[in-house]
C-alpha cells in the first residue's frame, strides 16, 4: 500500500534544520500509513514567505514552520486550517490546556483557541565562557550590562580578542531588550490592542541600550560575527573565539555538540542595566500551522503527526536534542521524570524557563503582535548594520527605520481594515 506523503517546510537551518529532519524521520518509522518530508526553505523568513507565495500558486505544503515575527501575518490570511479544527475532524481529542498558557496564548485567538501548534519554544539567554572568566577571576555571569562591559574589558587586556560575539538579531538586541526592561516596542500594547499601532523604539532605552553597544564596539569590546563573514555568534562562542554572547536556548544543543569537550562554559538570564526590575522575556522559536486547500488524506497525515510531535516522548527527544524548552505540561513532567535538568549537558537548560517566567506578564512583557513584523525587523537590522558600521548616528538611525515601519504598518492596517480574529 502505498503511504500519503506531506511536506512540511520549515525555516530551520544547520544542527537545528536536521533535528526536524529527525523528528519527521523519526514519526515516519513509528507507522507506515504516512509519510512526511520537511525540506528547510532557508531561514524562518523564506519559510513563511515561500509558503505564502506557493500558497497563491496552489503549490502550498500542508504544514509550515512559521516563526513568531510571521504570526500575525498568517493569523489575518485565510491560509490556513485551525488546530482545533483539523484534529476534531480527524477524531483526536486533545487537551489544549495542556499546552502552557504562556506559549499557547501567542498561537491564539481572541478566545484563547489555538490556531497553530506549538513546537519549538524559546528565550534568549546569556552565554559565557567559564574558562576565560576563571583567567579574569570570576566565576559567575554578568547581571547587568555594565559588569558585561567590566568584564569585557578585562578579558580584553587578558589577550582575549573577542570579548563578545554580537550581531544585527534584533529579537535580542531590540525585542528581548525591551520586553525584559519593561520597554514598549509599540503603542497599543504591542499591537495586541489593535492593527493601528506605532512604534516608540525612538523614545525609549533602546536608544540608550544601542549607544552602549556602539561604544562597546567601537572599543573592541564587542564583535560582530556573521555568517558571510565566517563564523556566526553560536559558531564563534562554541569554538572559543568569543567569550560571550547572547542567542536562543535552541543553540545550547548546537554548543554542547560542537565545542571541545574541554571548554566550560554556562547560560545565564540576559543582563540588564544598572538598576532595572527585571520583566519576563519573550517566548522564540515558532509554531506549526496547516496550511487550506489539502485533501482529506493530507490532512490525516498532519493530524497523525501533529499528534506525534506532541507526544511526552516526542518532546523529550525535540528538547535533548536541541535546546527548545517542552511546549505541554506532560512534556515538562516527563523530561523531569528522566532527570533531564539535572543531567550536567543539559543543564543551564531550565534557565530559560525561569527567564519566561521572572514576572507577571505585563502588557509589554507579554509578546509582540505586529502586522508586516518580517519587513519591520528587516528595517531594523538594516538600521542596526548602518549605526554599527558608523554610517549614521543612532538617533538617525533608529528614528528613520522607526519611520519605515511605522509605513509598513499603516499599509497593514489598510489591507486588513476591520478585519476580526476569529
Ligand atoms: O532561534 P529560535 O528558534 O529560538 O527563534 C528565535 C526568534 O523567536 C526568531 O524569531
Amino acid at each position: 500500500q502505498q503511504r500519503i506523503k506531506i511536506e512540511l517546510w520549515q525555516g530551520l537551518t544547520g544542527d537545528l534544520g536536521s533535528a526536524v529532519e529527525e523528528v519527521c524521520q523519526r514519526f515516519n518509522d513509528s507507522q507506515k500509513e504516512f509519510e512526511i518530508s520537511c525540506p528547510t526553505q532557508g531561514s524562518y523568513d523564506s519559510a513563511v514567505q515561500n509558503a505564502i507565495a506557493a500558497f497563491r500558486a496552489k503549490k502550498q505544503p500542508t504544514i509550515v514552520q512559521v516563526f513568531d515575527a510571521g504570526t500575525l501575518d498568517l493569523m489575518l490570511s485565510e491560509a490556513f486550517v485551525p488546530a482545533r479544527k483539523l484534529m476534531e475532524e480527524n477524531g483526536y481529542k486533545i487537551d489544549w490546556t495542556n499546552y502552557f498558557p504562556g506559549i499557547a496564548n501567542y498561537y491564539a485567538n481572541s478566545k484563547g483557541e489555538l490556531y497553530s501548534f506549538p513546537f519549538n519554544s524559546s528565550s534568549a539567554l546569556f552565554y559565557w565562557n567559564k574558562d576565560a572568566f576563571a583567567k579574569i577571576g570570576k566565576t559567575e555571569a554578568p547581571k547587568t550590562w555594565q559588569e558585561v562591559e567590566a568584564f569585557a574589558r578585562a578579558l580584553k587586556s587578558a589577550g582575549y580578542e573577542c570579548p563578545m560575539a554580537i550581531n544585527y538579531d534584533t529579537w535580542t538586541l531590540l525585542e528581548q531588550f525591551s520586553a525584559i526592561h519593561g520597554e514598549p516596542i509599540a503603542t497599543k500594547d504591542n499591537g495586541y490592542g489593535g492593527l493601528d499601532a506605532e512604534l516608540v523604539i525612538n523614545k525609549t532605552k533602546f536608544v540608550d541600550y544601542i549607544k552602549f553597544m556602539k561604544k562597546g564596539l567601537d572599543e573592541g569590546l564587542f564583535k560582530i560575527k556573521l555568517p558571510e563573514t565566517g563564523a556566526n555568534i553560536v559558531q564563534a562562542f562554541a569554538s572559543g573565539e568569543c567569550q560571550m554572547t547572547m542567542t536562543s536556548v535552541a543553540d545550547h544543543g548546537t554548543v554542547g555538540k560542537t565545542a571541545k569537550p574541554e571548554m566550560k562554559w554556562s547560560v545565564a538570564m540576559l543582563p540588564v542595566m544598572e538598576g532595572t526590575k527585571r520583566l519576563n522575556s519573550l517566548v522564540g522559536g515558532a509554531s506549526l500551522w496547516v496550511l487550506n486547500g489539502k485533501s482529506k488524506d493530507e490532512y490525516r497525515a498532519a493530524a497523525a503527526f501533529l499528534n506525534f510531535i506532541a507526544k511526552p516522548e516526542s518532546e523529550l527527544f525535540w528538547s535533548t536534542r536541541t535546546g527548545y524548552i517542552p511546549v505541554t505540561k506532560t512534556g515538562f513532567q516527563h523530561l523531569k521524570e528522566q532527570g533531564f535538568y539535572d543531567k550536567p549537558q543539559y543543564k543551564g537548560r531550565e534557565i530559560a524557563l525561569e527567564s519566561l517566567t521572572a514576572s507577571e506578564v505585563t502588557p509589554v512583557s507579554r509578546g509582540i503582535r505586529l502586522g508586516g513584523f518580517i519587513q519591520i525587523r528587516k528595517e531594523m537590522r538594516d538600521a542596526l548594520s548602518d549605526i554599527f558600521a558608523g554610517k549614521v548616528s543612532v538617533e538617525d538611525g533608529i528614528n528613520a527605520a522607526v519611520e519605515r515601519s511605522n509605513a509598513v504598518l499603516r499599509r497593514f492596517e489598510k489591507t486588513y481594515a476591520g478585519k476580526q480574529l476569529l
